[in-house]
């Protein structure tokens, strides 16, 4: 059931719920703007001396101030569970704000549409105009483009391989869509050909789509934001650790948002596991160093961004498995197909920094995000 009030805040709906917590569009009780509430569950808020860690490792959230980074105004705790208190970014995530034409339709819209009749249907217990309720302009995304979508990867029987000892795991984000769900598993077009040129019409089409100059330009605009925000938050001494899609925003501006960042880092211990033995992260934008509990730099975020740039280029990961384990033993052990064998028309530069980013070693690898965004402004 929907809390009405959380702290100081007026709670209206639940915006979504991820693997570490549900989000709520919310009031401010004494300024009246809206904000977004994220109630962390799970076994770390269980724990109620660990969730008093958190709530006090949460509060050095609230001195972060970059126009890339989602702004966290307040904390608190909620039936016992920690809750950040959010600027509200009105807007799509990366994934969708990239999808394809085709599969834009299938997602953008809708979310859009039941969002814009929310702000029609809606009005607020003294029948006023509800305040923060979704309005923005759909017409901002008009153009449209995804990267595929994988379900879940649940990783709950498998043997985790080299130095991870903790197997069986699960990974800490058990509902989000950028992850592969073994059980649920579509494989992608060409994926039993993955060097194979384009042969059909809708490969083609694909492909068109793809390297639609206007969805280049949003791509590349903001992935700098991105490097923005990364370059921001690794100097503050935060690896994000679950970059991915779904975890920026863009708003009707354009301007990029990085979601969640500094989340996984408080809730995992020093092996990157939470207290119940599950990963944090999600598996298909983990690092070689991540899964093999290695300590981690803002480099090990920089491997995640190669696995966006890669996916938002070809429409498919670098690495097609089937389960967690397969999927660990080829991020560690293969090479990604060459991207531009999967997109010939790909921009060369950008595959270049894509195919950088996601070296094994981190010594190999870009080795800062403002060396990223040099490159991908070139
Ligand atoms: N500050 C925010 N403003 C607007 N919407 C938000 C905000 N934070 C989260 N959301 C939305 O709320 C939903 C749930 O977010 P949440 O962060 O819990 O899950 P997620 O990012 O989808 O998954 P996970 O946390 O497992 O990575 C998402 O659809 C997200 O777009």
């Amino acid at each position: 059931m929907l809390p009405k009030v959380i702290g100081g805040y007026r709670v209206l709906e639940t915006l979504g719920s991820g693997g570490v917590g549900t989000v709520y569009r919310a009031l401010d009780g004494q300024t009246s703007e809206p904000v977004a509430l994220k109630v962390l569950s799970g076994a770390p808020t269980r724990d109620s001396r660990a969730a008093r860690r958190l709530l006090r490792e949460f509060e050095t959230l609230t001195d972060l101030s970059h126009p890339n980074v989602v702004k966290v105004y307040d904390t608190g705790m909620f039936q016992s569970s920690p809750y950040l208190v959010m600027e509200l970014i009105e807007g799509l995530t990366l994934r969708d704000y990239l999808a394809l034409k085709s599969e834009a339709s299938r997602v953008s819209p809708v979310r859009a549409k039941a969002s814009l009749e929310r702000s029609e249907d809606e009005s607020g217990e003294d029948g006023s105009e509800p305040s923060g309720v979704l309005k923005f302009d759909l017409s901002a995304f008009a153009e449209e483009s995804p990267s595929e979508e994988c379900g879940v990867m649940r990783s709950g029987s498998t043997e985790a391989p080299g130095r991870m000892s903790r197997a069986p795991v699960e990974p800490w984000l058990d509902s989000d869509s950028d992850d592969l769900d073994p059980l649920d598993f579509e494989p992608p077009e060409d994926r039993t050909r993955p060097h194979a040129p384009p042969e059909t019409r809708e490969s083609v089409l694909r492909l068109e789509e793809l390297n639609r100059p206007e969805r280049m330009g949003r791509l590349k605009d903001s992935l700098l934001q991105v490097c923005e925000a990364l370059a921001y938050i690794h100097a503050h001494g935060l690896v994000h650790r679950d970059l991915k899609p779904s975890n920026i925003m863009v708003d009707e501006d354009r301007q990029v948002r990085l979601m969640d960042f500094g989340l996984a880092k408080f809730l995992a211990d020093d092996a990157g596991m939470t207290l119940d033995g599950r990963m944090v992260g999600t598996l298909r934008y983990m690092a070689p160093e991540q899964i093999l509990d290695e300590p981690l730099d803002g480099r090990t975020d920089l491997y995640s961004l190669g696995v966006v740039l890669y996916e938002l280029l070809t429409g498919r990961p670098p690495f097609d498995a089937k389960s967690p384990v397969d999927l660990w033993h080829k991020v560690l052990e293969t090479e990604p197909p060459p991207l531009l064998a999967l997109n010939p028309r790909a921009d060369p530069q950008l595959a270049r920094v894509a195919h950088r980013l996601l070296r094994k070693e981190p010594d190999d690898r870009f080795q800062t995000a403002e060396e990223v965004y040099e490159a991908l402004s070139e």
